[in-house]
């Protein structure tokens, strides 16, 4: 079964509209159904967390929706931007105007501080954000100088999200940002994502394998064997500082 995490109705406009979302990897006689007719509606400012266990299908949907790969069947649309059978092109504009990623790795550049690293990205963008108040957002004020080597996990993580804060994306797409980091850190790395999302109204969608961070989500879905198999709405979303594990 997949069910289906389309809004219905009056008054509910959604910014990514997915259906039957299929990818299909063939590897010689074996067929790897990443995906499944996968239904998928999200609203503006959304908070949305995808849980699942490895292989389930996650980053190949987050990366349909980012405009990093394509389904083999399926529609999807970011507003009025049709992201199955774009050109490259009109993919990369996309992403460069719209969407910030975040990744499990920070991919910092080692021979710029901090501060550089974030003002690079203004420079191709936009409408940027100031990068001084994007890295106090992240609680970076006082490294800005640093460069990637002398900040810890947690610090070239927050980097990263300041980065892709900076030119104020309409989307924030994060697959495991907290995966390579130990619990404290983690917690500080979420508190900037949500951050973000209340403060900026990213529409945000973050993927981990940590059930825990599920509480800070307006809705979670659970894929499984390349469905959504699951839906819930938190009628309070916690904080960061709120959430153990
Ligand atoms: N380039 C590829 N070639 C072949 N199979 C692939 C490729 N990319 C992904 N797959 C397969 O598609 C399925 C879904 O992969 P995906 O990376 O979306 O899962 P995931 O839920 O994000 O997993 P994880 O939590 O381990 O990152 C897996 O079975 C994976 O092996």
């Amino acid at each position: 079964m997949n069910a289906a995490a389309r809004f219905e109705g009056p008054g509910v406009s959604p910014v990514f509209r997915a259906r039957k979302l299929s990818k299909t990897y063939r590897m010689g006689e074996v067929e790897v159904h990443a995906l499944r007719d996968v239904d998928l509606d999200i609203i503006e400012g959304e908070f949305v967390v995808l849980l699942g266990p490895s292989g389930s299908g996650k980053s190949t949907l987050l990366n349909i929706l980012g405009g990093l790969d394509s389904p083999t069947s399926g529609d999807a649309q970011w507003r009025d931007h049709q992201l199955v059978g774009a050109g490259d092109a009109e993919l990369t504009r996309y992403r460069r105007e719209h969407v910030g990623f975040v990744f499990q790795f920070y991919n910092l550049i080692p021979s710029l501080t901090v501060l550089e690293n974030v003002q690079l990205v203004t420079e191709i963008a936009d409408r940027p954000l100031d990068p001084l108040e994007v890295l106090k957002l992240v609680g970076l004020e006082r490294r800005i100088d640093h460069f990637p080597s002398q900040l810890s996990g947690g610090e070239q993580q927050r980097v990263a999200v300041a980065r892709a804060i900076v030119k104020s994306p309409d989307v924030l797409l994060c697959d495991e940002p907290t995966g390579a980091l130990d619990y404290e850190t983690g917690k500080v790395v979420l508190a900037a994502i949500a951050r973000a999302n209340e403060q900026l109204g990213t529409t945000t969608i973050v993927i981990t394998h940590n059930a825990a961070i599920a509480g800070m989500a307006d809705r979670v879905l659970r894929l499984g064997g390349g469905r959504i198999v699951g839906e819930t709405r938190n009628p309070r979303r916690l904080s960061a500082e709120e959430v153990t594990w």
